[in-house]
């Protein structure tokens, strides 16, 4: 009697799931989703496909907007550059995916990134302003050094060694500048002269991403049990946590006057300066009145700035040295420029400035393959896309694929799917402001990417000072995307000689 209750129990509970989650309902079109699955059988995904490509697929056959079920998740690809700019700008109507609320709060849910409203606005307040340009360039000595680290390891290997481990190299060194920067903390990622790339904080946070990708395709329920029951899971957020507990101590050492005054240029000292002194008072506060983080929510922003200081960079640093091996003349059109007048001079602000080829070509990076495959928002209220005329509603969330955007031929002059750096500097000089937005679009749109485009241009200007990428042959140094929280090359193996 018990099994036969417990069978009709589970027939009644698929059924409702089915109805309520994973029934293709128009006039959007789009793929009848699979139970739990959604649309990821249908499209390859679990045969290793990458989202861009998949996207770029539907795009194809469906058209400017799509129905996409990204496992249990139903999401509105948005590809008409009109409705995009008109989700950016309507804050009021799209604000945050709650798929980042939902999910992220998973592990770390005091983070800015699974906040929205006056919570956001208090984090956000004691971060953004910390990775202005203005309050960063003062790092490009602490960069310059970094990667002179990076050089001297290479400079030890046998020249005529493949390297096939340039994600995990790219990896400690964005993990070790951020950590300066961030934290003012050294991270010693880099310190090991050997060429191991084993590093147990490294290799904690990459076993953090990739389980961010699991956990956004599994039903809330199951992704909860899953990371809470990991072992490896388990294991990784220890270690990171022991790493940040450290970095804390460390800043809370410093001379409180000295926190005081670094508070308003940098990360950890705004964190740490922002602990509440009555974490019990406080939470009894309407939000609107809180002041301060408590010791958690200061916690999980420094897991997850750990995260976004480092996996993204990383990915277009990775992305940089295979298509320089891929383009050779790229690479020898970089050096030119920044050889003038003196070939090994000492890299400072001006001459940074001055090197306008090589800003084309990170552009040109970040366009060919946008790190994050795209970013999604809420509807707060139901609204019409004014290009496409399709009707949205409350709750159901959109996304904006920025590879099929940076890859739209309508939207570029010279043909997307090239490689050519050059293309801003002449007919695509003055594309679209949404055709290319890898860091996303209005209000939350990435804080990091000041930052960012100072340390690639930073790194990749002293790389090209020193040394030549080449092609270390077609197994190698295939290409190909791996995803994880970024799209990563998937085979690199390039030789590096220096000049
Ligand atoms: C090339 C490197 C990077 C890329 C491509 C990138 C890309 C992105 C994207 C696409 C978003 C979502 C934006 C949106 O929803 O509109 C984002 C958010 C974010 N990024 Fe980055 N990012 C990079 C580097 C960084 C760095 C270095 C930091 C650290 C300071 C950082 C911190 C953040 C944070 C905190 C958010 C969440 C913002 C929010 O929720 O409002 N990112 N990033």
């Amino acid at each position: 009697m018990i099994f036969i209750l417990l069978f009709i129990t589970i027939v009644l509970l698929v059924f409702y799931f089915k109805q309520k989650y994973f029934t293709f309902h128009g006039p959007i079109p789009g793929l009848s989703p699979h139970f739990l699955f959604g649309n990821l059988l249908q499209s390859g995904f679990f045969k290793g496909e990458s989202p861009p490509y998949i996207l770029t697929t539907f795009k194809k056959r469906f058209g400017d907007i799509f129905q996409f079920w990204f496992g249990p998740y139903r999401f509105i690809i948005v590809n008409n550059i009109t409705d995009v700019e008109h989700i950016f700008t309507h804050r009021n109507i799209y604000d945050q995916g709650d798929i980042f609320i939902d999910k992220f709060s998973i592990s770390y849910s005091e983070s800015l990134v699974s906040t929205k409203g006056s919570k956001f606005k208090r984090h956000i307040s004691l971060t953004l302003p910390l990775f202005r340009r203005g309050k960063i360039i003062s790092n490009l000595d602490l960069i310059i050094d970094c990667t002179d680290k990076l050089l001297s390891k290479w400079r030890k290997a046998d020249p005529k060694l493949i390297h096939i481990d340039i994600v995990d190299q790219c990896q400690n060194l964005l993990l070790a500048i951020f950590g300066f920067i961030g934290f003012n903390y050294d991270l010693e990622t880099l310190n090991d002269e050997s060429m191991s790339n084993d590093i147990e904080l490294t290799q904690a946070l990459r076993d953090v991403i990739n389980s961010i990708m699991t956990v956004l395709c599994l039903p809330r329920i199951i992704a909860k049990i899953y990371v809470n029951l990991n072992y490896r899971q388990r294991k990784a957020r220890k270690v990171i946590e022991q790493y940040i507990y450290k970095i804390i101590e460390h800043e809370q050492e410093t001379n409180p006057e000295l926190i005081v005054q670094r508070k308003r240029t940098c990360l950890i000292s705004s964190l740490v300066g922002s602990l509440q002194t009555n974490e019990k008072s406080e939470a009894m506060k309407k939000e609107e009145q809180k002041k301060g983080l408590s010791r958690s929510e200061v916690v999980d922003e420094m897991v997850a700035f750990l995260v976004a200081g480092f996996e993204s960079t990383s990915s277009v640093l990775s992305w940089f040295i295979y298509l320089m091996s891929k383009h050779p003349e790229v690479q020898q059109k970089i050096k030119t420029e920044l050889m003038n007048n003196n070939s090994r001079q000492h890299l400072s602000l001006d001459h940074l400035d001055s090197i306008t080829y090589l800003d084309c070509v990170i552009n040109e990076v970040l366009r060919f393959i946008p790190p994050a495959t795209g970013t999604i928002r809420t509807l707060t209220i139901d609204d019409r896309l004014p290009a496409t005329n399709v009707q949205l509603f409350k709750g159901e969330s959109v996304m904006i694929p920025f590879y099929n955007l940076a890859h739209d031929t309508r939207y570029w002059s010279i043909d997307p799917e090239i490689f050519y750096p050059e293309r801003f500097l002449a007919e695509d000089k003055n594309h679209h402001l949404y055709a290319l937005i890898p860091f996303g679009g209005g209000h939350r749109q990435c804080i990091g990417q000041d930052l960012a485009r100072f340390e690639l241009k930073v790194i990749t200007a002293r790389l090209m000072q020193y040394v030549t990428f080449s092609d270390g042959g077609p197994q190698v140094n295939a290409g190909g995307h791996s995803m994880r929280l970024a799209i990563l090359p998937k085979h690199i193996g390039v030789f590096i000689d220096f000049d």
